[in-house]
């Protein structure tokens, strides 16, 4: 393999006709965000009233992980020009040159379209259709739409990522009612923050890379203003799948304590003048949403 200078880092070029490793084809899944995503999509169905066989619950999660993994293979693909540029993301698979962009965009369709399929004729097809939906909105609406376009692209594009309780939840259930619609809404406004907290100390890379990410187009000030009013949104939004059935006493104060945190959390970043609260606040994110699941898984096995 031969070494070409990039912006003043050294990136391997493609190693002549050589195709990817497993873990480079791996890595085109984004492994560790889609872990959370399955999460998710394990509360949904944990926590939907009724039973799905176990094999046919691996089935369904499985499809999930490779359904979200795949969307995120034709982000890659899409995104190969601007996360060549950005130091979070110049380390990826394509921008190294270790699989050639083709390749990672037909393993992304393969998959994207085994894992609908699968969904579909093993387990229903509602749950299929709301992964192909997740899928279709993450690809073309998140990424080819709006992303290099608007501020508000997570906002929106957002939606991608809070289907997966959804889609748990049709898998056993067949249909979607108040409750799948409630996990929804808990992560549709729960993305804004968790992003934005990222944003803010990465905002060098967006504007490097010319995408309009809100801390580049309305600076931070604006930035932390929305992060803290998506926190207080939040509250009551994480607290209302109680009041429609979904999780007991335990998920009620987790969901108020936890929430009070991440509103705490966004006080701290409009008050601090470094990146320190906004990388604190952005580790939080991940771990409030796993938290709360959690709650709400643990609290439905042992009822
Ligand atoms: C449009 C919606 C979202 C955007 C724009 C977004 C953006 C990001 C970005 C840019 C990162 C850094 C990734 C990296 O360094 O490789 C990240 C990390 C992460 N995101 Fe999100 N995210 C979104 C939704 C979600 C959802 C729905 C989940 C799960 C339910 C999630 C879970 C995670 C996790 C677990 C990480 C940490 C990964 C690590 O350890 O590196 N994100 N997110
Ligand atoms: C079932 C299904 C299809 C679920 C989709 C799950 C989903 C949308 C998860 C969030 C996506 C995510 C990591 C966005 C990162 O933004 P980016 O792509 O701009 O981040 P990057 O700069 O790291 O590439």
């Amino acid at each position: 393999m031969t070494d070409t200078a990039f912006e003043g880092q050294t990136v391997p070029t493609q190693a002549a006709g050589l195709p990817g490793t497993v873990a480079d084809y791996i890595a085109l899944l984004k492994p560790r965000v889609m872990s959370l995503v399955v999460f998710s999509g394990l509360a949904g169905l944990v926590v939907a009233p009724g039973t799905l066989h176990p094999v046919l619950a691996v089935v369904a999660l499985l499809c999930i992980a490779v359904g979200a993994g795949a969307a995120g293979a034709i982000n890659m693909w899409y995104d190969r020009d601007i996360d060549a540029v950005m130091e979070r993301t110049r380390g990826r698979p394509i921008p190294q040159g270790k699989v050639n962009p083709d390749e990672a965009l037909a393993f992304g369709v393969v998959l994207s379209v085994a894992s609908v399929l699968l969904m579909g004729l093993a387990v229903n097809w509602v749950a299929a259709a709301i992964l192909g939906v997740a899928n279709a909105f993450y690809v073309f609406v998140y990424t080819m739409w709006l992303k290099r376009r608007t501020p508000q692209n997570i906002v929106i594009g957002g939606a991608a990522g809070a289907f997966p309780p959804m889609i748990g939840w049709a898998a056993v259930t067949g249909d979607v009612g108040i409750g799948p619609i409630l996990l929804f809404c808990l992560i549709f406004f729960w993305t804004p923050p968790h992003f934005w907290a990222l944003a803010l100390f990465r905002s060098g890379d967006y504007s490097r890379a010319g995408v309009p990410m809100l801390p580049v187009v309305a600076g931070e000030a604006a930035t932390k203003r929305q992060m803290l009013a998506y926190t207080l949104l939040l509250l009551p939004i994480a607290i209302a799948p109680h009041w429609f059935g979904v999780g007991g006493v335990a998920y009620l104060v987790g969901a108020t304590v936890l929430s009070l945190l991440f509103i705490l959390c966004a006080v701290r970043v409009m008050l601090d003048k470094t990146h320190r609260a906004a990388k604190q606040m952005f580790a939080y994110s991940i771990l409030y949403l796993f938290l709360l699941l959690a709650i709400l898984i643990g609290e439905k096995l042992v009822a």
